[in-house]
């Protein structure tokens, strides 16, 4: 059967958190109360890893080998990493968490004028709900399509703050620059031509997400983000000043707390590079969880193939020891795939497992 149209699909009526926040009533309305298996564990000790490895990109620019086999490392044990000076301008990270707070702070009606479109993943509100019984997450996203052109919404870049536009585009600037060295360096790892992503790419897509997740009188019962795997390739990740702990990755049937390192920012590997890899780096499910008394701010950058590429392991990482585990499908497709499923660990990846 085809599936039903987006437009087509009843959500049922979304509470903005921010709003419910503002009301300042302890109620947390049912759709955001998580089944008990699914609720963050406030009651156990949160492990709070430091052992997310840190790599110094600066190190990795003179030729550390050193510094790139804790690459290596973290891209194969962990598929999470920090990283510190990665050339992303100081000041300019803090004008980019200014304007997305100052868009968070602006009056409902006024973000209202750039609504989530739904299937695309841009603009205001929740995504990923495609049905009036899923739960919904203690978070408000704001998301832009930023290159190519015909991924951008012009109408959802807002007006205010006056410099909220400028300042994407710069911020964005640097971040792409910053991908493709850091998938120059991963490349290397994989003892891969180190331009080898750059040209499988073409001009790839990039897309930016803010999230804010407003402080929860009951965070043991909700979820900031529900647990998902990135679709892109890499994911920058910059977790807003001042922000509270809130970001968990699932290692060993665990989830760990990312701690926030002052200027540092996290790197997460994506479906597409696990496929490529054919599993080699893992694309690893990640969660957002919110807290009683602070609120907090991550900006996401999601790097990704061009839509028109076909994708499937490259023949480097498929042997007789390690048969082909994902099918060759076309990024666009899976794009697609991926921003019409809810939010549910891996598993829209399944869209290109081989099953046995
Ligand atoms: O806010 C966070 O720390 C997680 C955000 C995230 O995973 C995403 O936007 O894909
Ligand atoms: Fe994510």
């Amino acid at each position: 059967m085809a599936p039903a149209p987006i437009s087509a699909i009843k959500v049922g009526h979304i509470d903005d958190v921010q709003e419910l926040r503002n009301g300042k009533s302890s109620h947390i309305p049912a759709r955001f109360i998580r089944d008990t298996t699914e609720r963050p564990a406030f009651d156990k000790p949160i492990f709070c890893s430091d052992t997310i490895p840190l790599i110094d990109l600066s190190k990795l620019a003179k030729g550390s080998s050193v510094e790139l086999h804790k690459l290596m490392k973290a891209c194969q044990e962990w598929g999470f990493f920090q990283i510190v000076n990665h050339g992303i301008d100081v000041e300019l990270g803090e004008r980019i968490e200014r304007v997305a707070m100052e868009f968070f702070m602006l009056p409902l009606e006024e973000k209202q004028k750039y609504p989530m479109i739904p299937g695309t993943v841009q603009g205001y509100g929740q995504a990923f709900i495609f049905s009036e019984d899923q739960k919904l997450d203690w978070c408000n996203m704001f998301a832009l399509g930023v290159i190519p052109d015909c991924i951008r919404s012009p109408k959802l870049w807002p007006s205010k703050p006056s410099d909220f536009s400028e300042t994407v585009e710069t911020y964005s600037t640097q971040v792409r620059e910053l991908c493709k060295n850091l998938l120059k360096h991963i490349a290397t790892t994989l003892a891969l031509k180190e331009n080898v992503f750059e040209e499988m790419f073409g001009v790839a897509v990039q897309a930016v997400r803010m999230n804010y997740y407003p402080a929860c009188p009951r965070p043991d019962l909700v979820l900031g983000l529900s647990p998902h795997s990135d679709g892109s390739a890499l994911t920058v990740l910059q977790q807003g000043k001042g922000s509270s702990v809130g970001l968990q990755i699932l290692k060993d049937g665990k989830w760990i707390s990312v701690q926030p390192i002052p200027n540092a920012l996290v790197i997460n590997i994506g479906d597409t590079i696990e496929v490529l890899t054919n599993g080699r780096y893992k694309s690893v499910e990640h969660r957002a969880v919110t807290h009683k008394e602070k609120d907090r701010l991550s900006i996401v950058t999601f790097y990704a193939p061009s839509y028109d590429i076909e994708l499937g392991p490259m023949q480097e990482f498929v042997d007789e020891k390690n048969p082909c585990k994902y099918r060759t499908y076309n990024h666009g497709e899976y794009s697609k795939h991926y921003v019409t499923n809810k939010l549910q660990g891996k598993k829209r990846l399944e869209f290109a497992k081989i099953v046995n």
